[in-house]
């Protein structure tokens, strides 16, 4: 099992959490795991079942729930979605990096859990709110009652990264320039990525 901090990412919908940890994901192939949740949401076009999400139904997430299967769960925008304990150990016994993209109820219950090695929490920011709605309408994913209700949610995810200085998250980045972005990301997880990249490299050595 990895003993390199598992990553987790928050932020609004549509901040672009997802574009970023693909590009993590496409330049670190070896180090890094994405940790695929479970949702009761229907898929979108190009969704695929068991690598983007584990598409469930509301009845089968509730049994596992009270089975203890899950590190957290929410209610997310109207939709159950949550992290298996399963889905976690996956990346973790492939010896990468763990990345989990979850909202803050999640980011709350992961803190609660207290994981070891203790997680690294990093809060993705728009630029604006009007860059947001933006970014969100432009992916085309989503009608209009569910894009207000996201952008509902992003005032709370956004009071909660502000609460305390900050002091929730290990960084706070603004997802303005894409690339200033990614960079910025890259430079907040340099020393997870040094230490995977070690291991990676030991145990290419010795094989
Ligand atoms: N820096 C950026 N500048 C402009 N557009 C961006 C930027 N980053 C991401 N986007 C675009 O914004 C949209 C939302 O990005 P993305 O799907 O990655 O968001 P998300 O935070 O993962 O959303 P959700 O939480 O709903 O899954 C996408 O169309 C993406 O291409
Ligand atoms: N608490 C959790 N939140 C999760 C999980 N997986 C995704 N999410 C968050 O949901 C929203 C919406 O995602 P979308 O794919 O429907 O756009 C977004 O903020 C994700 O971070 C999870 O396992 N637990």
């Amino acid at each position: 099992m990895s003993s390199i901090r598992p990553v987790v990412i928050a932020g609004p919908s549509g901040v672009g959490k997802g574009t970023l940890i693909a590009k993590l994901m496409e330049e670190f192939k070896n180090i890094f795991g994405f940790s695929v949740s479970h949702t009761t949401r229907d898929p979108r076009p190009g969704e695929e079942d068991g690598v983007h999400y584990n598409f469930t139904t509301r009845d089968s997430m509730e049994g596992e729930i009270k089975e203890g299967k899950f590190i957290e769960f929410a209610d997310v925008h109207g939709n159950f979605y949550g992290t298996s304990k399963a889905a976690v150990d996956k990346v973790a016994d492939a010896g990468k990096i763990c990345i989990l993209d979850i909202d803050v109820q999640g980011v709350r219950s992961v803190k609660a859990a207290e994981m070891i090695p203790t997680p690294m929490f990093i809060f993705i920011k728009p630029p604006s709110m009007d860059l947001l709605e933006q970014r969100l309408r432009g992916r085309g994913t989503e009608t209009e009652e569910k894009v207000q209700k996201r952008l509902k949610g992003a005032k709370a995810e956004l009071d909660y990264a502000d609460d305390n200085g900050g002091a929730n998250f290990d960084s706070i980045i603004v997802n303005d320039d894409l690339e200033r972005a990614y960079e910025a990301v890259k430079d907040a997880l340099k020393e997870n990525i040094g230490v995977a990249e070690h291991m990676w490299n030991k145990r290419v050595e010795n094989a």
